[in-house]
């Protein structure tokens, strides 16, 4: 049996472990990856953010194609089938498999392939092909991801039933499809395969679509969805999944039973630490798979962190890249490292959502004087240019320091364009302000300008 021995062992190559790695090795450390699938970039490249991204993408190009008369003179609207659209998906999972194997190229961070789990707290025995060897660490990240929860009562091997993985290998285009779970990853496939002309039924468990959203956005996004032809179905849990050949049933605990050609099971995620024989070390997961780390991302054993997916919240690929970097930061020091707690929301649904900050319910909660400014992207030039004229910027701001402490947005480029407001508000004391909107030139036309007319909107009514 071979051994070899490193500064730092980082287990899982998603966001958060290659960012701990790159991180480790820029400053000196030899470093290796431990990646159980074939090729480096985790879920998210190979079954989450990119492949979801991609399809969307694509899905939203057919759709403008066949809105603009334009195009509809050259010819046809065209229709996409679900597998021709999965294609999209693998010309940039490629390019970014690429790309992330030339970073441990180039660092000369060797990627192991082969699932490790613990042997104590320093040693990692890695599995491949029916080999084992192991590898010892002075110290090792955990960053294993997560995959989708599935229940023991539905029978995830049946064709006609899927999860946001096994999705990704559907080889026929149905022509309705159930969706269960109306979190992130369903509201975003509602939006997908609404747009490809699939009918839909989104059943949600809670009250209201995305609850952690501004009141006023989750509204529009279940308008906007019913207006692709959504149908919603709030409050309502299954009682039983059935599949044949013909169609999937679900019977809900309403009583209702819904027929589809097809079901996707997006309810919660567990995290990927079933494999990893964390009793040989004294750590415990809990029952989502998930670890407990200190603002450090350390766990409760000294040398072992954790970052990404597996900690839990916030859950993104965003935020697991920050946190790996992190945890290898902290590994070197305490004092280097930034715990990740304020994330902007970014969902990709149609239309596009994004936010930072408070919502209006929170504010009102906890009793700050606020107010609201709003910006319809209807009336912007840059939105009647593009034809993307769905959308709305709202900001709330403090009445008496004008600090902005909310944003909320939807519409096109949503995810991109709260990042102009997000700057502001991270400015301290006086810098962040909705005055700045008002008194900074912007080029035009873009859609800053919905800044500007959002500050002017709020700061005429105080
Ligand atoms: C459909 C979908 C859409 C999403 N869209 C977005 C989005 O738009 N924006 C966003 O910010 N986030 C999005 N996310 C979330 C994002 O994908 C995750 O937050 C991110 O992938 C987490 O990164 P990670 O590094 O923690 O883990 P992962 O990307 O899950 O990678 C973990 C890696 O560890 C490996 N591994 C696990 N166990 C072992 C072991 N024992 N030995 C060796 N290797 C192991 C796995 O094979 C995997 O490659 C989406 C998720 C899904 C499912
Ligand atoms: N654009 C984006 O930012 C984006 C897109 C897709 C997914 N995501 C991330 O993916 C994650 C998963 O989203 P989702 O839509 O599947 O679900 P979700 O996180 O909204 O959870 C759905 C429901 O499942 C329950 N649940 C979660 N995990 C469970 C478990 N292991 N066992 C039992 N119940 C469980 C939750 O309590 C919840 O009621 C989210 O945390 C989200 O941050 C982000």
């Amino acid at each position: 049996m071979t051994e070899s021995h490193y500064d730092l062992l980082v287990i899982g190559s998603g966001p958060a472990g290659e960012s701990a790695a790159l991180n480790a090795v820029k400053h000196d450390q030899r470093v290796a990856i431990v990646e159980q699938q074939r090729w480096v970039g985790g879920a998210c490249t190979h079954q989450g953010t990119v492949p979801s991204k991609a399809l969307r993408h694509t899905v939203r190009q057919v759709m403008r194609f066949n809105r603009n008369q334009i195009f509809r003179d050259l010819g046809d609207p065209r229709t996409l089938t679900f597998p021709r659209l999965l294609t999209a998906a693998d010309d940039v999972i490629k390019r970014q498999v690429t790309m992330r194997s030339k970073f441990y190229q180039r660092n000369r961070i060797e990627v192991i392939i082969g699932r490790a789990h613990f042997v104590d707290a320093h040693t990692l025995a890695v599995s491949h092909e029916g080999r084992e060897h192991r590898l010892t660490a002075d110290q090792i990240v955990i960053a294993t991801g997560s995959r989708p929860y599935r229940p023991e009562n539905i029978d995830f091997y049946h064709p006609r039933v899927y999860d946001s993985d096994t999705i990704l290998k559907m080889s026929h285009t149905p022509r309705k499809i159930l969706i269960y779970g109306a979190g992130v990853i369903g509201c975003e496939y509602a939006s997908i395969f609404s747009g490809l002309g699939i009918k839909v039924e989104l059943i949600n468990t809670r009250d209201r679509l995305l609850e952690f959203l501004d009141d006023e956005i989750s509204d529009a996004l279940s308008y906007h969805l019913r207006n692709l032809g959504v149908m919603i179905r709030d409050r309502e849990e299954y009682r039983e999944v059935k599949a044949s050949d013909r169609g999937v049933e679900v019977t809900l605990e309403s009583g209702k039973r819904l027929r589809g050609d097809a079901l996707l099971w997006c309810n919660g995620r567990t995290g990927n630490t079933d494999q990893l024989d964390l009793d040989a070390v004294g750590l415990q997961a809990d029952h989502r798979g998930q670890l407990e780390v200190d603002e450090h991302y350390e766990t409760s054993v000294e040398g072992i962190f954790a970052a990404g997916d597996v900690i839990g919240w916030p859950s993104l690929a965003s935020a697991a890249y920050d946190q790996g970097r992190s945890a290898a930061a902290s590994a070197r020091g305490k004092e280097n490292c930034r715990f990740v707690d304020d994330v902007p929301t970014g969902i990709y649904t149609l239309p596009e959502i994004s936010s930072v900050g408070a919502t209006e319910r929170e504010l009102t909660q906890a009793r700050v004087p606020y107010e609201v400014g709003r910006a319809l992207f209807k009336d912007t030039a840059r939105a009647q240019i593009s034809g993307e004229t769905v959308g709305m910027l709202k900001l709330l701001f403090h009445v008496e320091t004008l600090e902005i402490l909310g944003i909320h947005c939807f519409g096109a480029e949503a995810a991109e364009i709260v990042h102009i407001g997000q700057a502001i508000m991270k400015q301290r004391g006086e810098g962040n302000s909705l005055r700045y909107f008002i008194t900074t030139t912007f080029n035009y036309p873009t859609m800053a300008e919905a800044y500007r007319t959002a500050a002017l909107n709020g700061i005429n009514r105080l």
